[in-house]
């Protein structure tokens, strides 16, 4: 895969300061969203979050999206490590058909059966491009801000190693306690 590097920029948001970098691969666009002091840690927190459009940018109530995101910015500005925003929308299906996914979640499936009926894996990520940024930003353990096992699989299949593993758990809502239960009893998150 052929994979380019951005330099890095300043970027002052509403949670705090950060330092941002892009990585371009053949197919998406990805970020990397450092605390100002994130060379001087050694065990930076990280935080791998999968795009979603409806939720970051919309404040959907569908999923837990943008308060994990939001939490996640918020406590890295304050105890120093990492963002990735991984750009593999709808779980790596993309958001034309995340919203054919969301029309038949309309219709009574839940987010499993709909990815199916669409002819995809329920779980399309690729992580591979994570592997490549935490190497070229010299991480080597890390602390895992996830409650998503697959994410920790990948982590420790690199090498590197999870000194702790902190849970992103968003209260439940009429809206999203169905694709919550489902994460939870389908999918195998630590929720
Ligand atoms: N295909 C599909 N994707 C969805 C749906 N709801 C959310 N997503 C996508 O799922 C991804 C987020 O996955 P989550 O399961 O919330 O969280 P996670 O990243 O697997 O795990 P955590 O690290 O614990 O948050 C984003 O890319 C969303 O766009 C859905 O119903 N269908
Ligand atoms: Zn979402």
């Amino acid at each position: 895969m052929n994979i380019e590097k951005s330099n890095i920029a300043k970027l002052p948001t509403k949670h705090g300061n950060f330092k941002i970098k892009a990585y371009k691969d053949d197919y998406q666009e990805h970020l990397a969203i450092m605390s100002e002091d994130f060379e001087k840690i050694e065990v930076p927190y990280v935080r791998i979050h999968s795009e979603c459009l409806t939720g970051d940018a919309l404040g959907s109530l569908k999923c837990d999206c943008q308060e994990q995101l939001n939490l996640a910015l918020d406590f890295i500005a304050k105890n120093g490590g990492l963002v990735i925003y991984h750009k593999q929308e709808g779980r790596n299906i993309g958001l034309f058909n995340k919203v054919n996914a969301y029309s038949l979640q309309d219709l009574g499936r839940n987010t499993i059966e709909a990815n199916l009926e669409l002819g995809f894996k329920e779980d399309e990520r690729d992580y591979s491009i994570i592997g490549y940024i935490l190497e070229d930003l010299g991480v080597k353990k890390l602390k895992l801000i996830t409650n998503n096992p697959k994410k920790i699989e990948y982590v420790e299949s690199l090498g590197i190693q999870i000194v702790e593993r902190i849970p992103a758990i968003i209260e439940a809502n009429k809206y999203n306690e169905k694709y919550l239960a489902t994460k939870k009893e389908q999918m195998g998150h630590l929720l």
